[in-house]
């Protein structure tokens, strides 16, 4: 099965951390972390800084590593690493995501999230929220 390799921003403020909701494609409708795949030749804190860009027209600082995390989808293996991340300014644009909210520990489980994304968030509630 091909792996496809995954950055994700779990951008913090104030105790809550940022969820966009999927505008396109086999996921649409679900909810994630915003990011994307790494291309070739970029690290990982490359690659998300470029694809928050892309997707909120946003500037972030990478603060750390929060979690590492393998999922077999039906058709593709995913290899997606998950960084605690921060904006560098308030303002973001929603460029591809339809809907994006704030959660905090109280709210982080009414959204639908992809299936992936269920042990991101289980170590968020351990670890930050
Ligand atoms: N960004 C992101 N992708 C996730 C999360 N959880 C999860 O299963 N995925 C999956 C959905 C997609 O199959 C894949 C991300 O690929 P993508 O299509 O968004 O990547 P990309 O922005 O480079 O998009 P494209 O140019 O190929 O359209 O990872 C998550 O929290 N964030």
């Amino acid at each position: 099965m091909k792996t496809i390799h995954v950055v994700a921003a779990i951008i913090e403020k104030d105790g809550r951390v940022l969820a966009t909701q999927r505008g396109y494609g086999d996921f649409k409708g679900g909810w994630e972390f915003p990011g994307g795949k790494v291309e070739p030749g970029e690290t990982e804190e490359q690659a998300l800084v470029r694809e928050i860009h892309e997707e909120l027209d946003a500037r972030i600082v990478v603060d750390r590593h929060l979690c590492t995390v393998d999922y077999d989808y039906e058709t593709f293996h995913l290899h997606m690493s998950c960084y605690l991340c921060s904006l560098a300014e308030e303002h973001i644009d929603l460029i591809e995501h339809t809907q994006a909210r704030w959660l905090d520990a109280a709210t982080i489980d009414s959204v639908d999230w992809l299936p992936a994304d269920i042990s991101v968030v289980e170590a968020l509630k351990d670890q930050v929220l």
